[in-house]
């Protein structure tokens, strides 16, 4: 089990979290939502090992893998799709399987091998997306991930993720219910400290 116990932080006078408990079910999608600026990001970051809360414990982490698409792509810029995604990959993995899932996740051919500075910003995001659901996690955190993506494209990414997350422990923070619903998750909802 993974458990975030007691955590507080703060920055500066800022108090974000105050004594927040969060547990993540093995094998399933948890949804954290709450209001602007209560502090779900900051939460992620100490699960994703990107910083050390003020006080409280990150249980059952330890050797694990961990990836995630942020809020904002952090792609490289100057590679393809495929060439992003193979970035986490085994170099076994083959260029065409990985471009198989990148057109499942709604990418055309044209878009999967010009260097991604040259694509729309829900086609980035699809990359981001792929990447991280490809990569061999033991920890997905998917925070936002759907944002910027039309209707269609939406439903067509959210399949193709519930399908790769079936039996991963993952953390999707968003503000959409809808979501939750989809990915028959545990909602926690977190207040403001
Ligand atoms: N590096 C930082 N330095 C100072 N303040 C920060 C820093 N990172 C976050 N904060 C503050 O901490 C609070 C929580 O931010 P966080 O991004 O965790 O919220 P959130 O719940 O993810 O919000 P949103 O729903 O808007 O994405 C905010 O008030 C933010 O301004």
């Amino acid at each position: 089990m993974i458990a975030l116990r007691g955590i507080s932080h703060s920055f500066g006078a800022d108090v974000v979290l105050d004594t927040v408990d969060l547990d993540l079910d093995q094998g399933r999608v948890t949804v954290l939502t709450g209001p602007n600026g209560c502090g779900k990001t900051t939460l992620s970051r100490f699960l994703l090992g990107l910083a050390v809360p003020d006080a409280g414990e990150v249980r059952g982490l330890e050797g694990r893998r961990r990836a995630a698409v942020f809020q904002e792509n952090r792609l490289c810029e100057q590679l393809s799709a495929v060439g992003n995604v193979r970035l986490v990959l085994h170099r076994s993995v083959p260029s065409s399987a990985v471009a198989a899932e990148l057109r499942r996740a709604g990418l055309t051919d044209t878009c999967l091998t010009k260097p991604v500075r040259d694509l729309s910003g829900g086609q980035r995001r699809r990359v981001a997306i792929v990447r991280a659901v490809m990569a061999e996690a033991d920890l997905l955190v998917l925070d936002e991930p759907f944002t910027g993506l039309d209707t269609l494209g939406k439903v067509q990414v959210m399949t193709w993720v519930r399908e790769r997350c079936a039996g991963r422990t993952t953390l999707l923070i968003t503000h959409d219910l809808a979501e939750a619903r989809w990915f028959g998750a545990r909602v926690v909802t977190l207040a403001r400290a």
